[in-house]
């Protein structure tokens, strides 16, 4: 393949804790992410995504091995550069985040803050088509205490995409969410990230997700155990997917 991967992991190992405390949490760990591909990550509680979803994200410092997202290797990267990169990431959580005190317009236009290159005028503009996007035009005044559950993950997700980000980290985004709006979630994100041609990483234990992605990626115990593509092939990879899928969500619960 020609194109830069968005994400080159190589060799990477985590710990968290020291001396007697130290606990080994990723070992090994070697993925490549090509940009505009939808990459499922599962897995059982414990083995490591949330972990390997944050050093991608530059919200914890790389220990050991190489990390390069979007071309900038984060081993060893400087807490400006991590700043830097996290602005060109769109970041979505099972908690949404929001900020009660500002209405869903002013919690979205919150994320341009660090782009000095875009005018108010065009903030404004494209906080407004973001939230009409996300089937909130009406809605835009409105704090996230009046809002329901889809409602304020559909703002997390506006707020995620409005600066267009090559990459998008989500992390079980739609944990919390009824069976609808769950799926009017996941629909939203990838009809987004499609039109903007960028890259989705998606933590989830949730398999009505499964027909978005181009791959799964699966953990056990810190390592890959499980890198498959999916497309239009018959039931057997489906049925695999799913499998791999509920494997994280019944050691879960
Ligand atoms: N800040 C931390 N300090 C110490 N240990 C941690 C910390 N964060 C995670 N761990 C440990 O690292 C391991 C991997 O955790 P991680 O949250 O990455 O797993 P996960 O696959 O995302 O799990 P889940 O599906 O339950 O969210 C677990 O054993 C966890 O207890």
């Amino acid at each position: 393949m020609l194109q830069q991967p968005a994400i080159a992991i190589r060799h990477l190992n985590h710990a968290f804790g020291k001396g007697d405390l130290r606990k080994s949490v990723l070992h090994d760990v070697n993925l490549e992410i090509y940009p505009g591909e939808i990459v499922l990550l599962t897995g059982p509680s414990g083995s490591g995504k949330t972990t390997l979803l944050s050093l991608i994200g530059g919200l914890r410092s790389v220990q050991e091995g190489s990390l390069k997202v979007l071309g900038q290797e984060l081993l060893g990267a400087s807490k400006k550069q991590l700043v830097q990169i996290r602005t060109q990431i769109g970041f979505i959580f099972q908690e949404h985040h929001l900020l009660s005190c500002l209405s869903a317009e002013q919690n979205v236009r919150m994320s341009l803050r660090l782009h000095d290159d875009i005018s108010m005028e065009e903030r404004t503009e494209r906080t407004v088509s973001m939230l009409k996007a996300v089937g909130l035009g009406d809605r835009m005044d409105y704090y996230p205490n009046n809002l329901s559950g889809g409602q304020k993950q559909r703002v997390a997700i506006a707020r995620a995409l409005v600066s267009h980000p090559k990459l998008v980290l989500a992390d079980e985004p739609t944990a919390s969410l009824d069976s609808k709006s769950g799926r009017d979630v996941v629909e939203i994100i990838r009809r987004l990230a499609k039109e903007q041609g960028c890259t989705i990483l998606l933590v989830t234990h949730d398999n009505r997700i499964l027909d978005i992605a181009d791959r799964i990626v699966h953990m056990e115990d810190g390592r890959l155990a499980q890198d498959m593509a999916l497309g239009n092939e018959g039931e057997e990879i489906k049925f695999q997917a799913e499998t791999l899928i509920n494997s994280g969500r019944s050691v879960r619960a």
